[in-house]
């Protein structure tokens, strides 16, 4: 038997319309054991005192004063487009990006939110070319040019993400992301990858508008083949809000190891049936599909019933807490609360997730180590 108990379920920002704070912050904890998340981006994961920390120190007008007036500018509360939610990340990246403190603090403060949420293994991802303002065209967010650049982007959140991994006892990999708008960024990204995958660079990923370009560009294509030549792992943002072609180009093509979301797989039986023998995993964002509009907003008809009944391979992730004003505890909370989601699914499917996570065997197989004691199970329990 699980202990459930009532825990302050902090948040980034406002609980996106599932329900006011009061109601959020008597919500039970209902799996307060250790977690492994694999799908959450450090871009929408910052703390939204530390976009006014920063715009302040930096002298950024921002057209919000309080942590109030900024929730409401930047948390979406109720479901939208895709496209719309990425446009929440123009209202503040301009006040982070090319700034070496800030990028530093970002990284270390998500390690500490991590360590709150119980998570003990996550992969963080972010696009080094967002946070940069120089060696990088365009320059993102109408920065003007200074003297950071996209590598050097890389080598602060390593430092931020190393400190917050000492401080919390959290560990931490990291994954560099493509943008499906800017295939020109790609060559370097894989190179970022390789140059920094001894310092906690595990993987590559291709995020972004997948509603605008299905297609992935040659760009994003070379990018894949050199990571697949070097070893470097891969993700993919598929079939979140783009049909199942754009999940089986992943996979077939780019040679996904993991689909970002997947949802839309389910609209292709014999790619979906494929893509269970092969034991894919699918990196699941109950609340952020629900906020973009990717899935219906009745969760009990969510694409993870279906992967949960079929006994899929998938982890639960927050994807940007920032702007769904979410936590991971609120995703297995809704999980628990419309999908009818156990302890016992919630053990399977974090030993899921560390089984599919990007590190090393040997450090793989202590995280599933870990989990097994922390569950109370023997290693060789089979699901
Ligand atoms: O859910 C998402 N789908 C596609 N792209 C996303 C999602 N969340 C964040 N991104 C984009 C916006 C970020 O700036 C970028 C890198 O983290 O990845």
């Amino acid at each position: 038997m699980i202990a459930s108990r009532v825990v302050t379920v902090r948040s980034t920002g406002s609980p996106a319309s599932h329900s006011n704070m009061s109601e959020q912050n008597n919500r039970q904890d209902v799996f307060s054991k250790p977690k492994v998340e694999l799908h959450v981006h450090l871009d929408g994961a910052i703390r939204l005192q530390t976009i006014l920390d920063v715009a302040r120190r930096r002298g950024i007008p921002l057209p919000a004063d309080t942590m109030e007036e900024l929730r409401e500018l930047i948390v979406l509360r109720k479901p939208t487009t895709l496209t719309e939610f990425l446009g929440k990340f123009a209202e503040y990246m301009h006040v982070i990006a090319g700034d070496r403190d800030a990028i530093k603090r970002i990284a270390y403060e998500f390690v500490e939110d991590k360590a709150k949420e119980g998570v003990i293994y996550v992969e963080v991802r972010y696009s080094p070319h967002f946070l940069a303002n120089c060696d990088v065209d365009p320059i993102p967010w109408n920065q003007a040019e200074g003297d950071l650049s996209p590598d050097e982007v890389v080598r602060l959140v390593n430092e931020g993400l190393r400190q917050g991994e000492r401080a919390f006892h959290v560990k931490v990999r990291s994954i560099l992301c493509c943008m499906r708008h800017m295939p020109s960024w790609s060559a370097e990204v894989v190179e970022l990858c390789k140059k920094y995958r001894h310092e906690g660079v595990v993987a590559i990923d291709l995020a972004g508008d997948e509603s605008l370009n299905c297609e992935a560009y040659p760009g994003h294509r070379r990018a894949y083949e050199e990571a697949v030549r070097c070893g470097i792992h891969r993700t993919v943002h598929a079939g979140e809000v783009g049909a199942a072609c754009v999940v089986k180009e992943a996979v077939e093509v780019l040679k996904a190891e993991r689909v970002g979301h997947g949802y839309r797989t389910l609209e292709d039986r014999v790619l979906y049936k494929k893509l269970l023998a092969q034991n894919m995993h699918f990196e699941v964002c109950p609340i952020s599909s629900k906020l973009t509009g990717a899935c219906n907003a009745d969760f009990t008809k969510h694409p993870v019933v279906t992967f949960r009944k079929d006994k899929a391979n998938y982890s639960l992730n927050t994807d940007d807490p920032l702007i769904f004003g979410s936590t991971l505890q609120l995703d297995y909370w809704m999980a628990h609360e419309h999908m009818g989601f156990t302890p016992e699914e919630f053990k399977r499917l974090n030993i899921s997730s560390a089984a599919s996570c990007f590190l090393p065997e040997s450090e793989k197989n202590e995280l599933l180590g870990k989990l097994y004691k922390a569950y109370g199970m023997i290693r060789s329990t089979a699901f």
